[in-house]
């Protein structure tokens, strides 16, 4: 099977009401890891890679190994996206080497620091849109900024992030043409979220709920939504690991925000912590092994069972079937004849 459109997947997820993971990945392990949860759970897939790992990859490697995921498991729906696009060029590269869908970030300018403006966010967010919609490439924009790293403060929260606002959530989408909305209710990336099990005062859901209700037809995305399981961090800390305490978001929270239009959920430092405890274990229990199969192996199986778990609470699991991908081409004469307009 190609490479999949992800406003394809993201429709099918709207009509059954369940949420897609996007899992970032940066090396052949991840991949597989995340395809055999797919073949598990029988769950349409969506893999996602930033910046940071199309450099550390030379783009091409990961673009390969993503096309031998699509040969290898023909039955799964597979989209390939950009995480975190920071300029229309980023965007541009990526769709010229065949990624599927991209994600336009701007709401900070290109040197990932600077908070920009709304009207800089539209035009860049609009001109990707363009130059993807003519090739039958998925959008995703965002409005507001994540905490942590994005408000310029580091990881973990410090309350700075710029929360979406629902009014102009809905000038966002109907001025740039989107097909998946990332918004800021008060996730961070990475381990550091939270300080204690998250609340309303921190974690906002209502006003994820109130965007929705104002944009009932556009698929929301959830940032920083890793759940930082403490079997998972013990593990690190079992051996020999220094994490402090901390928490992410509850898998009940995510699970709100499926039934209220979230369609795209990203992952990836829960299956960061999962690969290093694997990695840890096999370093301190059986210190003569220097294989790197052997500390890979259980690292991959340890991803794995994270994704699976996830596809299952996300709703994902067992809908791969559901439904033939449609080719990008399909997609463009779509985009071209105004077919798909994220509607109000
Ligand atoms: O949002 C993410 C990637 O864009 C990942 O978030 P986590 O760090 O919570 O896994
Ligand atoms: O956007 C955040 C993802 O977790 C990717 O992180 P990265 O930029 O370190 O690859
Ligand atoms: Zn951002
Ligand atoms: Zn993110």
């Amino acid at each position: 099977m190609p490479l999949c459109s992800m406003r394809q997947v993201l429709d099918e997820a709207a009509k059954g009401n369940y949420g897609v993971g996007a899992f970032n990945v940066n090396n052949m392990e991840q991949i597989q890891a995340i395809m055999e949860a797919a073949r598990e759970t029988q769950s349409p897939v969506i893999i996602q890679a930033s910046r940071g790992a199309r450099s550390y990859s030379q783009d091409k490697f990961l673009y390969h190994l993503m096309l031998a995921a699509a040969e290898l498991y023909p039955e799964i729906p597979l989209v390939m996206h950009l995480d975190h696009g920071n300029s229309v060029e980023t965007c541009k590269s990526a769709i010229d080497l065949g990624f599927t869908s991209v994600m336009m970030d701007g709401s900070l300018m290109p040197d990932g620091k600077t908070p920009s403006t709304f009207e800089y966010n539209v035009k860049a967010t609009r001109a990707v849109v363009e130059l993807a919609h003519d090739k039958g490439v998925t959008v995703e924009g965002e409005i507001g900024v994540l905490g942590g790293i994005e408000d310029g403060h580091g990881a973990g929260g410090t309350g700075l992030e710029h929360i979406t606002d629902p009014e102009q959530a809905v000038e966002f989408v109907e001025k740039t043409g989107l097909d998946a909305l990332a918004i800021a209710i008060g996730t961070s990336h990475g381990a550091y979220k939270f300080n204690k099990k998250p609340d309303g005062s921190v974690l906002k859901m209502q006003r994820l709920i109130e965007i929705h209700k104002r944009l009932p037809n556009t698929h929301l995305v959830m940032h920083g939504s890793s759940s930082v399981p403490k079997d998972l961090q013990d593990v690190i800390n079992q051996y020999g690991g220094q994490l402090k305490p901390t928490w992410g978001v509850p898998v009940e929270e995510i699970q709100l925000g499926i039934r209220n239009g979230v369609r795209k959920v990203n992952v990836d430092t829960d299956n960061r912590l999962a690969i290093t405890g694997a990695i840890r274990k096999v370093f301190i229990e059986t210190p003569e092994k220097f294989d790197p199969r052997d500390y890979l192996k259980p690292a991959r199986e340890a991803m794995k069972k994270v994704v699976a778990q996830r596809m299952k609470e996300f709703g994902q699991a067992g809908h791969a079937g559901d439904y033939a991908p449609i080719s990008l081409s399909d997609y463009a004469s779509k985009y071209a004849a105004n077919a798909l307009v994220a509607a109000r």
